[in-house]
């Protein structure tokens, strides 16, 4: 299965001068972390990193010394999440069928979250990871005023691994930049364009690294679980 990491962001909610992913947890780069729980998932066999060419030294720095047993590309990124993802499929090797899409960002996804996901899209040519909310999500107006309480059963908050059939994404994401569709994964993508997504139960612990307080909560389930 290949995997596509989305690396380019500018971790502007963390308030750091460079990419968040090269910041320290536990003493190892944030996406050194991801990159340690792709290379353990068993159903991986490809990484392509899309991350921005002025962080491609770094990170060949660390894919070296994390000596990982599987290929690992570095692809462009571009100035969203959602181009530098279509960058990262236009890049896919032609074997590619089905792709697996992860955050670096979310370096605290187990390797069993990836086989789960990896094996799951063998029935499903969409899906993501995700959990149940345990928030009671308003809807509310322009003004901050509620307008409405949905059925909290309904209700998931969206992970990555994120699993697609790769022709299908592709032809997704051409129709995305067709309409200007603007959409913060990719799933949202296939749902526009009519196709269904299934979810895989994400991980409670798979938390995007975002803000500061991220990252001491992701140092503190590090070290529990050394
Ligand atoms: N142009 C972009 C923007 C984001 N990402 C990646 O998409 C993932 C999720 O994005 P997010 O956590 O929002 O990262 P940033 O864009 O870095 O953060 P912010 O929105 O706070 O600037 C991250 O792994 C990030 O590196 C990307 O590949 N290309
Ligand atoms: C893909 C994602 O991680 C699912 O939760 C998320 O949507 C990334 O987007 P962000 O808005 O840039 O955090």
């Amino acid at each position: 299965m290949h995997l596509l990491i989305p690396a380019a962001g500018m971790g502007r909610r963390m308030g750091s001068d460079r990419n968040k992913l090269l910041l320290l947890v536990r003493s190892q780069p944030i996406i050194s972390w991801t990159l340690k729980a792709a290379e353990g998932a068993s159903l991986i066999s490809w990484i392509g990193i899309i991350a921005s060419p002025t962080d491609w030294q770094d990170l060949q720095t660390i894919i070296q010394k994390q000596k990982l047993t599987k290929p690992v590309e570095l692809i462009e990124g571009g100035s969203t999440r959602q181009e530098s993802v279509y960058n990262g499929l236009l890049a896919l090797p032609s074997a590619a069928e089905q792709v697996l899409i992860h955050d670096g960002a979310r370096c605290l996804a187990t390797p069993d979250l990836f086989d789960a996901c990896a094996l799951s899209i063998r029935h499903h040519s969409g899906l993501i990871a995700a959990i149940p909310v345990k928030d009671t999500i308003k809807v509310v107006d322009e003004n901050g005023i509620i307008q409405t309480t949905p059925d909290r059963r309904r209700l998931y908050a969206a992970q990555t691994p994120q699993g697609f059939d790769v022709k299908l994404l592709k032809q997704c994401h051409a129709e995305g930049v067709r309409q200007g569709w603007e959409v913060t994964d990719d799933a949202a993508l296939f749902e526009k364009c009519g196709y269904s997504v299934a979810i895989v139960q994400g991980e409670e612990t798979n938390l995007k690294v975002t803000t500061p307080q991220d990252l001491a909560i992701a140092e503190f389930i590090l070290k529990e679980r050394e």
